[in-house]
């Protein structure tokens, strides 16, 4: 399904409704190929329900979603499409993270020969025969990553991937999210930590109250401002 000139990730006037409340209400963004855009928004704005809606998990009432340029629900191998890592829990504990890796290869049509490669790629080879509920979170955000990593997908969506993570966990994050863009691949992050939305990040968009508050690079974004936290702060209504 993949068109080569279509951006990684479209989402025209998408509005999602869960229980009685619209939660998402008309939003537009693109994430290009070789980007890497941070979703930022306060606790509750709907960047997890915007990820969600992207990988299909929860249904847009009105408004359209493309990936690659397609409907992801039409893809025969989503993950090939997709990169996802959405929850740091999103695992059965009594699995091993080989286990859960080779389920998810299996599940989706994928070389298990990718297993051991992005078990490497994320640091885990050692771990990789310890049950998941062993891991400690930091462990789990690489699970989860190694298996956004598990497609060879062209576009990923990861949601606050580097929450737990240590120190050089967090620095392999950044090169990793800069070596996918630099590989022509479309990246969206959810992330409430600036620090790295400031080094890694080439564009940001601001969700508010379930709507796109601001969208620009991050260049653009700080222009006029004293920081990043600045920037975003008056884009929410917080300045003082
Ligand atoms: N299954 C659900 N049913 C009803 N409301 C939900 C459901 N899931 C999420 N919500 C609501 O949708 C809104 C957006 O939640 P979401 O998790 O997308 O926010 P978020 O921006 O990711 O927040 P955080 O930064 O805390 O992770 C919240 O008000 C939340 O309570």
């Amino acid at each position: 399904m993949t068109t080569a000139a279509a951006p990684g990730i479209g989402i025209d006037r998408v509005s999602v409704r869960l229980g009685h409340r619209e939660v998402l209400s008309e939003v537009t963004l693109t994430v290009g190929r070789g980007e890497i855009v941070y979703l930022l928004g306060r606790n509750g704005a709907g960047k997890s329900t915007l990820l969600r809606a992207i990988a299909g998990i929860v249904p847009v009432c009105s408004g359209a979603i493309t990936v690659n340029g397609g409907d992801l629900a039409r893809s025969a191998r989503p993950l090939t499409e997709l990169g996802t890592h959405l929850h740091p829990d999103g695992f059965h504990p009594g699995h091993t993270g080989v286990r859960h890796l080779r389920w998810l290869a299996t599940a989706s049509g994928i070389d298990q020969k990718r297993v051991r490669a992005v078990l490497d790629d994320v640091g885990l080879t050692q771990a990789a025969g310890e049950r998941i509920s062993g891991y400690s979170l930091g462990m789990r955000q690489r699970l989860g990553i190694a298996g956004a990593l598990l497609g060879d997908a062209p576009t990923l969506i990861l949601d606050e991937p580097l929450n737990g993570l240590d120190i050089m966990g967090i620095r392999w994050v950044r090169e990793m999210l800069a070596g996918l863009a630099a590989e022509g691949r479309a990246v969206l992050v959810a992330s409430h930590l600036f620090d790295e939305v400031a080094r890694s990040g080439h564009r940001v968009v601001v969700v508010d109250g379930g709507t796109v508050v601001a969208d620009a690079t991050v260049g653009e974004f700080i222009t006029g401002h004293s920081s990043l936290e600045d920037a975003y702060l008056t884009a929410v209504g917080q300045s003082r």
